[in-house]
């Protein structure tokens, strides 16, 4: 996935990013660190196609990511799960919308028969974002961001997530970019960790 010069400015007129240039190779880590306010989630929104930049590109295999009607090569798991489950939702209900999950999928991830009937609020927050996780790794899905997606797991549950999506990911030769304020699980499991701040990235750190 390339993201050339990248420019968003918020409709307020605001410039939040200015200028950003990222490459995610397929089968590798990238992670992404900087302080709350600058940028990292609308570059993540940006990059996924979920929002368009002011001005850049975002490519996969030289094919827009903005482009409709192909599969979604590229999928963003935000902080909060609860943001993108129903709350009035079976864990059932909730996987099978847009298709079912492979099993081999579910499996990796260790989601239970057992949650199938539950609602959200009746998972703990690790087995909500592994349900979550689990409707983005479409076959198709040939990058993931993951934007803190541990932040409000403990340090137990958040080793597990990392060791079992990593492992995914490895196997499918999946792009994987972390957005995370922990500099400890940056240096972890990412080969390369980048910086943003004030909406530029800092290619040195
Ligand atoms: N649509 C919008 N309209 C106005 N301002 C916006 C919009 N989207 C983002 N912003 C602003 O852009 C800045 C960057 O927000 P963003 O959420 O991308 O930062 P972040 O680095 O992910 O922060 P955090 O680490 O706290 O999650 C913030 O000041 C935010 O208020």
């Amino acid at each position: 996935m390339i993201g050339a010069d990248i420019r968003y400015t918020s409709p307020e007129g605001t410039t939040i990013l200015d200028g950003v240039s990222i490459t995610l190779p397929k089968a590798s880590i990238l992670a992404v660190g900087g302080p709350s306010g600058a940028g990292k989630s609308t570059l993540a929104r940006i990059l996924s196609g979920h929002t368009a930049p002011s001005a850049g590109t975002v490519e996969v295999d030289r094919q827009s990511v903005l482009r409709k009607g192909r599969p979604r090569a590229v999928q963003y798991a935000p902080q909060s799960p609860e943001l993108s489950t129903d709350p009035r939702w079976t864990v059932g209900r909730i996987l099978a919308n847009g298709g079912l999950p492979q099993p081999e999928i579910l499996d990796a991830l260790g989601v239970q028969t057992s949650w199938v009937p539950r609602l959200p609020a009746e998972l703990s927050g690790g087995q909500l974002q592994r349900v979550s996780l689990a409707r983005l790794l479409r076959p198709e899905t040939k990058y993931l961001i993951c934007d803190e997606i541990t932040a409000q797991l403990d340090a137990l549950s958040q080793k597990e997530l990392w060791d079992r999506l990593t492992e995914i990911c490895r196997l499918r030769e999946i792009g994987l970019l972390v957005i995370s304020h922990d500099i400890t699980l940056r240096h972890r499991l990412a080969q390369k960790t980048l910086t943003l701040a004030r909406g530029r990235l800092d290619n040195s750190a």
